[in-house]
């Protein structure tokens, strides 16, 4: 499993190395270091799916030996998290001939990590994907309705990742999303719509080219819908939204990555309905707005940013006409992201995902 002490900003560092090594070998007087091999003939390779302990992995990617090969962890790993979109070194059986198993040994620094707590009062996190640089969040203008509380959660888990969101607004065929969008004028968020019709395939190629994205919305937004539009023989199933329930049938469970025709991944994470904040440091949020973060840096200690926080140099700013033309609306969103880390998920229903 792959969960994770709360507070700790590095973990795996710690999980990598010294946390295994440190620990007395009970059956021989020699350091348990010194029995291992030290690997130097290991292979890199990309995570691309996980399933119970299996991992599929991409070795020589790019070129003509490339190959996927099967894998499982090696022992001292037990405690390293290892996801879909991680690079692994690898050893063993790496020839991926049918009936061949690997062993991952060792697991690259993250460049970004994608990250959920089971509910928001909790801290420990769970890795949802690593190395991501873009989160494609779907949303549909109708059936299911949108809803702006959920997309304000993808934000903060995309901020907090560090990772770029872009908003995809589906079945724009059924209703106008612009009142929807409306509440997310003040973000920097590039905001893509979309029908079977009219899929916008070269405009999110463009945005989705060289990179690895990954893809979010609740059931039966038409994620896979759009995931096959984009990658060609993708086969995503492509569920029917249940007219009482307005959700889709949960056709797939497991993370998966595919390859873009031209260049970049995407990964579908159908299993990913809910991100549970409870991990998340506002700071975090608060850096994703780097002008605003400028200014709050003459905030007093502690400062919530929120309209009655005392003293807050970003509420005054803005009540003086001096955070520019859009800052009160950026002010405005910030503090709604931040409440929403505040307050419990589950209370209402409004941004509860009824998973
Ligand atoms: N009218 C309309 N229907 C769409 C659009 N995109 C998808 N659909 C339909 O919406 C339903 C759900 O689409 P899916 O692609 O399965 O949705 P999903 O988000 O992958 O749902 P899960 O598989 O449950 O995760 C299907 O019946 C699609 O045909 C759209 O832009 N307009
Ligand atoms: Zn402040």
């Amino acid at each position: 499993m792959s969960w994770l002490p709360p507070d700790t900003e590095e973990p795996y560092e710690e999980y990598d190395d010294v946390d295994y090594r440190a620990r007395p070998n009970p059956k021989a007087n020699r350091p348990r270091s010194k029995q291992r091999p030290a690997h130097d003939d290991a292979v890199v390779a990309r995570v691309t799916t996980v399933d119970r302990g299996r991992y599929t992995v991409l070795v020589d990617e790019g070129e003509d030996a490339e190959r996927t090969v099967t894998a499982t962890r090696a022992r001292e790993l037990r405690k390293q998290s290892i996801v879909t979109g991680d690079r692994v070194d690898l050893v063993g059986d790496v020839t991926g001939d049918e009936g061949s198993l690997a062993r991952i040994v060792r697991v690259h620094e993250r460049r970004t990590l994608l990250r959920r707590s089971a509910d928001d009062t909790d801290a420990v996190e769970r890795i949802i994907v690593a190395n991501a640089d873009q989160l494609l969040i779907v949303v549909a203008a109708a059936d299911p309705a949108p809803r702006p509380r959920l997309v304000d959660r993808y934000l903060v888990a995309a901020f907090d990742a560090g990772i770029t969101p872009l908003l995809v607004i589906t079945k724009v065929d059924l209703a106008d999303p612009s009142a929807f969008l409306a509440h997310f004028t003040g973000l920097d968020l590039q905001v893509v719509t979309s029908t079977p019709e009219h899929p916008p395939v070269a405009a999110l190629l463009e945005r989705l080219r060289g990179r690895t994205t990954v893809a979010v919305g609740h059931s039966g937004v038409g994620k896979s819908t759009l995931v096959n539009a984009l990658v060609p023989g993708a086969d995503r199933a492509v569920g029917v939204v249940n007219a009482v329930t307005g959700r889709g049938r949960h056709t797939s469970s497991s993370t998966v990555s595919l390859r873009l025709p031209e260049g970049g991944w995407i990964i579908d994470t159908p299993g990913v309905r809910s991100f549970g904040l409870g991990h998340v440091d506002p700071e975090n949020i608060l850096r994703a707005f780097g002008d605003l973060a400028d200014v709050a840096a003459a905030c007093p200690r502690g400062c919530t940013h929120l309209p009655d926080a005392p003293d807050c140099e970003l509420v005054e700013r803005a009540a003086r006409g001096e955070l520019g033309e859009l800052g009160p609306q950026r002010l405005d969103s910030l503090q709604r992201l931040l409440t929403t880390l505040r307050s419990p998920r589950g209370r209402g229903t409004a941004d509860s995902l009824g998973e």
